[in-house]
């Protein structure tokens, strides 16, 4: 069942135009220049309830400005988006009820308020039910920790300390649709570990669907099924993890470790193996899997060397994510030709 609806969303700002140089500087602080910046660009999606999808793109892409028109803070240029059947920005207390978000570095808590206090406010301000609130509270106990250090003031917590009271907060009024902007940032890997277990059990338990923006793909890769990647204002690839895999995670890498010195030979490189020497024999061969396959490579091996230990490793999520910006066009266009063939 469709729970957001987003439909040609387009969003531009005006913004003062950039000067280089002394006098220009001088210059446009009396004449102002503006120019419009198209930060989202006719982007279309549909989202399910209990879905969770993460929402991905280089620094600048139109990440935020896209989750900012869903939760209803910006007002789209043009197009449609909607949220449980509301226009969040026309609706905005409604929606506000039925959506939790968690915005990075930036806390809801009152700032000089012990954790405990700042979400009993939250549960006056939500109406939130005495038993229902005590029951929420159990389960952020068990799998957040908040014992530790909820009659803390809010200003003394550790970062991830602070996103785990976030969390609490974002979700004490069981919200259908929970938005998080980098959820993970800055923390240490057990407390991201912790994070990532309580966002899959809120999922799990109650259906909650969950948004998420992340430069780490481990968020990506260990809790959503399915990825948006937007690039320049324009979505590039929606689709699941596995097929993103399959596209464009074509590279693997063989580790091994020779009895013998390793040495380049062209017949190798010819057959599109790079190669990288390390120290104590120890080397890595990267190779394109589409093109030669690994047992091809181990034949060749076994031929000239004594292996003594190797290691096939895929392309790492991070790795594929980086290669990929810029690769779109071509994919989607082979894909484009595959199909008209098909026809
Ligand atoms: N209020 C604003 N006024 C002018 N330009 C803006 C405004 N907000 C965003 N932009 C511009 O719109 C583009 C998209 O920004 P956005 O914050 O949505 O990117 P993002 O993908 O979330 O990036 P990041 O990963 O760095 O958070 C950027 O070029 C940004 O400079």
């Amino acid at each position: 069942m469709t729970l957001i609806q987003v439909d040609n969303l387009y969003k531009e700002f005006k913004r003062q135009k950039r000067k280089d140089g002394f006098w220009q500087l001088m210059k446009s602080l009396v004449y102002r220049e503006y120019e419009m910046k198209t930060a989202v660009e006719n982007i279309s999606f549909q989202i399910d309830r209990g879905e969770i999808v993460g929402y991905i793109g280089p620094n600048g892409a139109g990440k935020s400005t896209t989750i900012k028109m869903m939760v209803g803070i910006l007002v789209p240029t043009s197009g449609q988006v909607l949220v449980n059947g509301l226009v969040p920005y026309q609706n905005r207390i409604e929606n506000a009820r039925k959506i939790g978000a968690v915005f990075g570095q930036k806390s809801q808590l009152w700032w000089d308020t012990p954790v405990i206090e700042s979400l009993r406010l939250t549960r006056y301000m939500y109406d939130i039910p005495e038993d229902r609130f005590h029951q929420n509270m159990k389960l952020f106990d068990q799998v957040l920790g908040l014992d530790e250090f909820k009659t803390v003031a809010v200003r003394s917590l550790s970062l991830g300390q602070r996103m785990r009271a976030d969390l609490c907060a974002a979700l004490l009024h069981d919200p259908d649709i929970l938005y998080l902007d980098e959820p993970t940032i800055g923390l240490d890997v057990v407390v991201k570990e912790r994070i990532r277990e309580f966002i899959k059990e809120i999922n799990r338990q109650r259906g909650t669907t969950v948004i998420l923006t992340t430069h780490d793909m481990s968020d990506i890769e260990k809790l959503c099924s399915r990825v948006m990647v937007v690039d320049q204002g324009k979505l590039m690839y929606d689709g699941n993890l596995s097929t993103l895999k399959h596209d464009f995670g074509n590279m693997e890498s063989m580790e091994l470790e020779t009895t013998e010195p390793f040495i380049t030979e062209q017949s190798l490189v010819h057959m599109g193996v790079s190669v990288n020497a390390g120290e104590d024999n120890k080397t890595l061969l990267t190779y394109d899997k589409n093109e030669i396959n690994s047992s091809a490579i181990m034949k060749w091996l076994m031929e000239r060397y004594t292996v003594t230990d190797f290691k096939v490793k895929e392309t790492e999520i991070e790795a594929i994510i980086r290669n990929l910006y810029g690769q779109f066009e071509q994919v989607k266009s082979k894909r484009q030709e595959q199909e008209v063939s098909l026809v």
